[in-house]
């Protein structure tokens, strides 16, 4: 694939200022913040990395412990990481962290993420890859300690738009009760009354940032949509403390 000269205000239609005119801006309040860019990468850009993603990642579907028991991961998933990190490990899975050199494409989207969101300097990037409309993400909080206490988490994804829920954590949830989808339903987070909800249709070459103790007090899913029958690779960029 040629590397492509990814801009980070890249719509061939729109003038200069469009990307920053569109982007929204959600205070979830308590020092939670999200950021939504709809056109982050443009369109053409955004298929030529669905397709070298889609080829060239060594996916995998992990088979994860929650609750005692082995399930599917439900959506595949390939982790990258700069060297000498402590590692990751999630649900008794511990992935092989490739390195950025072995995805050149990969860097390219690290750029133009770090130039929208000065300040940062991601050095790790979960993978994920929803291959039809029974792939999806269980309500969850990226708050491993290794990423700290406010860690930003930058995701981009690209293909089938599919949409990304947040939701206020209950009093009573606790850290024992994430990933509640992909365990048995009887430990499933109980309805809650809650109705501080945000729902975002993640659009393909969309950027979505959460920031601040969005991990600490929100958990966030992409649910199962049976209109959702084609690929979305969506991409998260942490900073590994
Ligand atoms: O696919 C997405 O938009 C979110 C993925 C996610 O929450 C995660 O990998 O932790
Ligand atoms: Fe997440």
């Amino acid at each position: 694939m040629s590397l492509l000269k990814l801009k980070a205000v890249p719509d061939p239609d729109s003038n200069p200022n469009d990307n920053a005119k569109k982007t929204q801006t959600i205070d979830l309040g308590n020092g939670s913040e999200v950021v939504y860019v709809p056109r982050f990468v443009a369109y053409d850009d955004g298929w030529e990395f669905f397709n070298y993603l889609d080829k060239h990642i060594p996916w995998t579907r992990p088979t994860l412990r929650v609750f005692g028991r082995s399930c599917l991961q439900p959506r595949d998933t390939c982790y990258v990481a700069t060297a000498g990190l402590p590692d990751l490990i999630y649900s008794g899975y511990q992935p092989h962290a490739y390195s950025w050199d072995d995805f050149p494409p990969l860097k390219d989207i690290l750029d133009a993420v770090h130039k929208m969101l000065p300040g940062t300097r991601f050095n790790s990037l979960l993978l994920n890859r929803y291959k039809g409309s029974n792939d999806y993400a269980g309500w969850h909080a990226d708050d491993e300690k290794l990423y700290g206490s406010t860690p930003e988490i930058a995701s981009v994804s690209f293909g089938c738009e599919r949409e990304f829920f947040l939701k206020k954590k209950s009093r009573k949830s606790s850290q024992v009760l994430e990933r509640s989808d992909e365990g048995p339903p009887s430990k499933r987070l109980k309805k809650s009354n809650n109705v501080d909800q945000h729902c975002f249709r993640l659009k393909h070459g969309s950027l979505l940032v959460m920031r601040g103790y969005t991990q600490r007090d929100w958990l966030h899913s992409v649910p199962k949509r049976a209109k959702a029958e084609t690929t979305r690779i969506n991409l998260t960029f942490r900073h590994v403390l």
